[in-house]
């Protein structure tokens, strides 16, 4: 048996964000890849990050630091690395780690995926037959000893044996090799006893969403297991994301000295009692940026009946930004309602340190202003019946069998990201700035008129962004400096915070979707991103449901299409890639959420008339979940991703009784399709479809690409288009 671990430290958090509070990471990752600098120049710059981060949160008074929560790409891709499931064909790579991560010349990256229902994206974990688990300690004991040598002693953060094996396959096939990886992490626990460790920290999120008797089974038996190794540190088994349910019982029944419960979206008030155990209580939100309001943190640490509480955050701080101090030019009434995550960490402290001294009465959060209520209400759905709209929209737009387009944007030009910063800073007239769109705008529609596209867009060249570009243009949200939270490897998103009521001071969209349409006789489509997505790649007020706060977002866009529609755009497409991402993680929370999202969509679009046609695009091709709801969007047009799934996505799209453009071009890779592949993927579409309702598009808005790329590879989709539709013609005749 192993022996007691000492008490658990009274304030922690479950891990902090890694990517430098100047992008440093950033900057040292591409400077390596593009082959600028080398790799022991990049492990200093992440030794650096490390040290400020350790440092920082000593100096908040934090008395359990993490560590190995730095990572150089991902935490999930780190945990393979640990348990030796790096597969065989990487390991001829120079930089193995980095093959996996983003692949190389001649081999594509593992995949990648969202995690749970965030905007950060994990490397997909893949194991085969062939996997043989193998520990490899050396970043965890790495990091330990490199806190100990600058004076912290660190929790190592580890990825647990389930959620691992549960997100390289969320069918729950791979919980079958638990006991090899077990094998490993018993290793692991041994090895950083030796080390002097006394606690470490097993995340295991995937205990919040709905798990079968024998997954709960599984976990209680894995947790047993590591906690009856010889030597081991404290086990502290970390659940976040949701309220962990069923699975907390399960944990508390193993012998795990300490359960992390994230009481800021799970069910504080259900806590079951834990004797004997610590309960690491999450009460300061690691999804938000608001401050965090002593009396719900005290109350809900009231609520804690266990051995010993610790006061901490509901999950990683990975997900917000470092700092609100570094935020100059918020309004000051706002800046005093956010907590960054330097911020979060002073409230965890004071919430532990001094439960009663706690400061009060910072105002509330959310809101500064009550907010209006809804009581607009939901207008009445101005559209006809699809048939009656196809048929007017067909004699309007005249529009070709199997009609091609594009998703939205156009390769942005660095020349245009330049200019950007300078009128920002002041150096560019924003009259200088705006020529210089039109320019852009009309080379993109001229383009699209020489390579023979039917429905043509603008290109999207004044938007840095698809929600931040709204959200600058809309009341109620604000923009954020140097905000910059980790979607994946190096690339980060800079969220808005919508703070107060959403309203729509004037046109946003319409100046350029008319000057795009004044250029060409052909339909250009106008752009939108729709409320859903708008929110979820925002930081959002929480004194309001989310379903308010998407309603109010909803009818900003509904004034935009009526006034694109009123400036003589006839094809409007809104956009709703984020649909799935706020999915509930709870199948019984889900229908609730997909009724209102959609209804949300239908309020944003019902004010065009029938002979406007309203297109919509979600890129992700594991639809599956959410078919009915992407089908109650009623959307005329519905443009998915499908390119690199082949014909997978077909079947399950097949129901649908409106248009649909299942992506021909891959646009996640520089590689240009020739026509004959284009034709194949269509030709597989029309035996899905009927020819009638079948489109013509990329993936995915081609912002990323090269014009090179760009150009040749809808040269080939349009001339696929054609070949295919002198077919059709002809067999009709
Ligand atoms: C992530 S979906 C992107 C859609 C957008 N209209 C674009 O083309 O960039
Ligand atoms: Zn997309």
């Amino acid at each position: 048996m192993s022996p007691t671990p000492p008490p658990f430290p009274a304030s922690t958090v479950l891990g902090y964000p890694r990517i430098g509070p100047r992008r440093e990471l950033k900057r040292a990752l591409e400077s390596y890849w593009e082959g600028r600098s080398t790799r022991a120049e990049l492990e200093r710059v992440g030794a650096g990050l490390r040290e400020a981060t350790w440092r920082r949160l000593a100096e908040l008074s934090l008395e359990g630091l993490p560590s190995n929560t730095f990572s150089l790409y991902d935490q999930v891709l780190d945990t393979a690395v640990l348990l030796g499931a790096v597969p065989e064909r990487y390991l001829a790579a120079g930089d193995p780690y980095f093959a996996m991560a983003r692949g190389t010349e001649g081999l594509a990256p593992l995949r990648m995926t969202k995690w749970f229902d965030t905007n950060y994206h994990y490397i997909v974990p893949e194991i085969g037959p062939e996997t043989v688990f193998k520990l490899d300690a050396s970043k965890p004991l790495a990091e330990v000893r490199e806190a100990r040598a600058l004076g912290y002693g660190t929790r190592p953060v580890v990825l647990g044996p389930v959620t691992f094996l549960l997100l390289a396959d969320p069918s729950g096939a791979a919980l079958d090799r638990l006991d090899e990886v077990l094998a490993c992490y018993e290793e692991l626990l041994a090895a950083l006893a030796a080390e002097g460790v006394a606690w470490v920290q097993l995340d295991e999120p995937a205990l919040v969403a709905d798990r079968t008797p024998r997954e709960l089974a599984t976990a209680g038996a894995a947790y047993d297991r590591l906690g009856s190794a010889a030597a081991r540190p404290g086990l502290f088994v970390a659940t976040y994301f949701g309220d962990p349910g069923e699975a907390l019982p399960v944990l508390a029944a193993t012998p795990v000295e300490a359960i992390g419960v994230d009481l800021v979206r799970g069910g504080a008030a259900a806590l079951p009692e834990l004797p004997g155990k610590t309960v690491v209580a999450g009460v300061v939100s690691g999804r938000d940026v608001w401050r965090t309001p002593p009396g719900r943190a005290l109350a809900a640490l009231a609520g804690v009946r266990a051995d010993r509480v610790t006061v901490s955050t509901s999950c990683s701080l990975l997900h917000v930004p470092y700092d609100v101090e570094a935020e100059r030019d918020l309004d000051p009434g706002l800046r005093g309602r956010l907590a960054f995550a330097e911020q979060k960490v002073a409230e965890v402290v004071a919430l532990s340190s001094a439960l009663p001294s706690v400061p009060a009465g910072e105002g509330p959060r959310g809101a500064a202003v009550p907010s209006a209520p809804l009581t607009a209400p939901v207008p009445r759905e101005g559209r006809s019946p699809y048939p009656v709209r196809a048929a007017a929209q067909a004699e309007h737009l005249r529009l070709p069998v199997l009609p091609t387009t594009t998703i939205g944007s156009f390769p942005q030009t660095g020349e245009l990201r330049a200019a950007r910063a300078a009128v920002a800073a002041g150096a560019l007239e924003p009259d200088a700035y705006e020529r210089l769109v039109e320019a852009e705008i009309e080379r993109v529609i001229r383009l699209q008129e020489r390579l023979g596209l039917d429905v043509l867009v603008h290109g999207e060249p004044e938007r840095n962004d698809m929600v931040q570009y709204f959200a600058e243009h809309l009341d109620g949200f604000a923009v954020t400096r140097n905000g910059w939270v980790q979607s994946y490897g190096s690339r980060c998103t800079r969220p808005p915070i919508l703070h107060g009521d959403v309203s729509r001071p004037g046109p946003i969209t319409v100046r350029w979707a008319s000057y795009a349409q004044s250029l060409t006789s052909r339909p250009v489509k106008g752009m939108l991103t729709g409320p859903v997505t708008i929110v979820a790649w925002s930081f959002v007020r929480d004194d309001l449901p989310l379903r308010d706060v998407v309603l109010q977002v909803a009818d900003a866009v509904r004034e935009e299409v009526r006034d694109l529609e009123a400036a003589g755009v006839s094809i409007i497409q809104v956009d709703e890639p984020a649909l799935r991402e706020l999915l509930p993680l709870r199948r019984a929370s889900q229908p609730e959420y997909l009724e209102w999202s959609v209804s949300a969509y239908r309020r944003a679009t019902s004010g065009a008339g029938d002979r406007t046609q309203i297109h919509t695009h979600l890129c992700y091709s594991d639809a599956g979940e959410i078919l009915a709801a992407i089908d109650g969007l009623d959307a005329d047009v519905t443009t998915i991703e499908s390119a690199r799934s082949g014909a997978r996505i077909l079947g399950a799209v097949g129901g649908f009784g409106r248009g649909l453009g299942p992506g021909v071009y891959d646009i996640h890779s520089p590689r240009v399709p020739d026509a004959g592949e284009v034709e194949d993927l269509l030709r597989a579409t029309l035996r899905a479809l009927p020819a009638e309702r079948v489109w013509v598009n990329p993936d995915c808005g081609l912002k990323t690409r090269a014009y090179e790329e760009v150009e040749a590879s809808l040269g080939n989709v349009v001339e696929a288009a054609r070949r295919l539709r002198a077919e059709l013609t002809d067999a009709g005749r």
